[in-house]
């Protein structure tokens, strides 16, 4: 790995500001918000630490004030720029540079009270600034409210607690930094940045101990001990800071003075002088941002896997609930179609196979339908009984030379009709198949889960078509039935005549034929037979009316997109808001890989 230092910690500030735009600052589970290296500053109201951010930016800018100012946590990212002024950018208000520092303190303070409004409570949402300047060093801090020790007047009893708690909250994670703030005119065994940091971190990994006011001490007293390590052992060196005084702020003496100032006074000092090289504002600038770099990159390989994880969670909900749809028209048409295109598929596969019951419409073609035309009462209707009852209605006694046509009509007209039953029931049975089918069609096509209203419409335009075809199969099998009735022709007749007249054949001797002399007496037994065996062949042949379904062609209406695709508006959100993730997830992974792997 050959990435730069400064590029690491700059992307560990790009991590962090994708964290705030998600919301996670730490808290529930193991968030990236937490996997990351921050410096937190801590330390006792008044103990400095407001001023020693400032001199490590090297600029004035945080809100000033008695009593408890800083109420929110501050995350400061200070980026490193080659040339050019430097500018602050706020998080909340992204297009606004602000090149005027005043102006961000005022911003700081503003924004503070948006959320706490102006009471002197906390909250623990913090405020994101950016600093781009020549003069830092690419660093992320965090500024806390001050521990203290009793609450001042309109401060509820609980915030000395509160405070402790919130501080707490960000030291205690493992990958924070804790700038522990103490000031030199203190017994540094009553430091609370002390005693919080011994409480969370007490190998002293990750504290690092800066003592301030060391111009302030009393005189024939000084603090060798603390920066020498030897009151309060760390693992990394103390570091003595010279803020401006309270005289400097007043009097206005810039930062860089300031600076040049602390440096002069290590540089001069007694007992300071041999330490000089490892004190001060700049040096402790310095500091942090190589430990925090050596950090960083120790970790990446657990940022990966820890992006990568949340990416596949956040991939696994999605499929679960579906990914977002867009927005426009267009889009929501071609989406429509697509999860129309599915469940068309779905239900092709269950008629054409893949998928069962598309089976059950070939049953009721080779057993339901044969099974209903063999239970026809043909062999009654046509009985030679009552063959001669319908021929002596409809003919009367004159005699018919040959065939009794209007007999022979009614005959085949009654048989005809009973085939209309079993037809239309073979046309009801196909129905239901069909709308069961589109039932567990809809059921079973996986992309339509989370759009109930569009099942509803898929269902409703599916049985609307089933509904019309099943009255145009019943329209079409009754003309077939029709048809075979008029198909009584003159030449169906005149064959008739013609098998009366002709000779016998071989195969008539087996057959019920009788001898032509026999037609004479047109009233016996065998002509009436002979009557209902040519009329039982015409209707058998009946047998193969052909069914002429057409599978139900499911379409969609283009109108009412926007109703047909509504969907609970609380999962939408969470949609979006989990893409949102992702994408500034894989963003994350982006900037890792490029940084990482570079
Ligand atoms: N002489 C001198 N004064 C200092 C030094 N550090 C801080 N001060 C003064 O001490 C006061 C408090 O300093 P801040 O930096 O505001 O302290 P803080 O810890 O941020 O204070 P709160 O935000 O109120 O908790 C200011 O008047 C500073 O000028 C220092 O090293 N030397």
């Amino acid at each position: 790995m050959a990435a730069t230092m400064g590029s690491l910690i700059g992307l560990v500030n790009k991590i962090q500001m994708a964290c705030t735009v998600l919301g996670d600052h730490g808290g529930e589970g193991m968030s990236l918000w937490e996997a990351l290296p921050t410096v937190a500053v801590v330390g006792g109201q008044s103990s400095g630490k407001s001023s020693v951010l400032e001199s490590v930016v090297g600029r004035d800018f945080l809100p000033r004030g008695s009593g408890i100012v800083t109420r929110r946590p501050l995350v400061l990212q200070l980026h490193k720029i080659e040339r050019g002024t430097e500018y602050a950018e706020f998080l909340h208000n992204p297009r606004k540079k602000f090149t005027d520092f005043a102006a961000v303190r005022k911003e700081i303070e503003d924004e503070t009270e948006r959320m706490t409004g102006r009471s002197k409570a906390i909250s623990n949402r913090p405020i994101h600034l950016s600093i781009y300047s020549p003069n830092v060093v690419n660093l992320t801090l965090i500024d806390l409210p001050g521990l203290t020790k009793v609450a001042v007047e309109g401060q509820p009893e609980s915030i000395v607690e509160d405070i402790e708690n919130m501080v707490r909250s960000y030291v205690e994670k493992p990958n924070c930094i804790i700038l522990a703030i103490s000031p030199a005119n203190q017994d540094i065994a009553t430091s609370d940045a002390i005693k919080l940091a011994k409480e969370v971190d007490p190998t002293g990994d990750r504290t690092f101990g800066v003592v301030t006011k060391l111009d302030l001490m009393d005189a024939g007293t000084d603090c060798l001990d603390v920066l020498e390590g030897r009151s309060y052992r760390l693992q990394h060196p103390w570091v003595g800071i010279v803020n401006r005084s309270q005289a400097d702020i007043n009097k206005n003496v810039d930062m860089i003075a300031a600076r040049r100032k602390e440096q002069e006074y290590f540089d001069s000092s007694p007992i300071y002088g041999h330490l000089a090289p490892k004190m001060g504002s700049v040096y402790l600038a310095k500091l942090l941002s190589k430990h925090l770099e050596s950090v960083i990159r120790q970790k990446i390989p657990s940022l990966i896997s820890l992006i990568n994880k949340n990416i596949d969670d956040i991939n696994a909900e999605l499929d679960r609930i579906g990914r977002p749809i867009g927005a426009d028209g267009g889009a929501q048409l071609y989406t429509i179609l697509e999860l129309c295109r599915a469940f068309d598929r779905v239900f092709k596969e269950h008629l054409d196979g893949g998928r069962p019951g598309g089976d059950r419409i070939y049953g009721v073609f080779d057993h339901q339908l044969p099974a209903a035309l063999k239970k026809l009462p043909l062999d009654r209707h046509l009985s030679t009984s009552n063959v001669r009852k319908v021929v002596s209605e409809a003919d009367g006694y004159q005699p018919h030379l040959v065939a009794p046509e209007q007999g022979y009509r009614r005959l085949i007209d009654g048989s005809l009709g009973f085939f209309k039953g079993p037809a239309e029931a073979t046309v009801d049975a196909v129905h239901f198949v069909l709308k069961e089918l589109v039932r567990k069609s809809i059921a079973e096509t996986v992309e339509l889960r989370r759009f109930p209203s569009l099942q509803a419409d898929i269902a409703a335009a599916s049985n609307e078509s089933l509904e019309k075809y099943r009255d145009e199969s019943r329209k079409t099998v009754n003309r077939l039935v029709e048809m075979e009735s008029t198909y009584l022709t003159v030449e169906f007749f005149r064959k008739i005549h013609e098998s009366e007249l002709r000779p016998p054949t071989k195969d008539d001797k087996h057959s019920n034929r009788p001898p032509p002399n026999a037609a004479v007496d047109r009233y016996d037994d065998q002509h009436f037979r002979r009557i209902g065996q040519t009329s039982l062949l015409h209707c058998r042949w009946c047998d193969t009316l052909k069914n002429r379904y057409q599978m139900a062609v499911v379409y969609c209406q283009k109108e009412q997109l926007g109703r047909m695709l509504d969907e609970d508006p609380s999962l939408m959100e969470k949609r979006e808001t989990l893409a949102k993730r992702l994408q500034l997830y894989k963003s994350a992974r982006d900037d890792i890989d490029a940084v990482a792997w570079k």
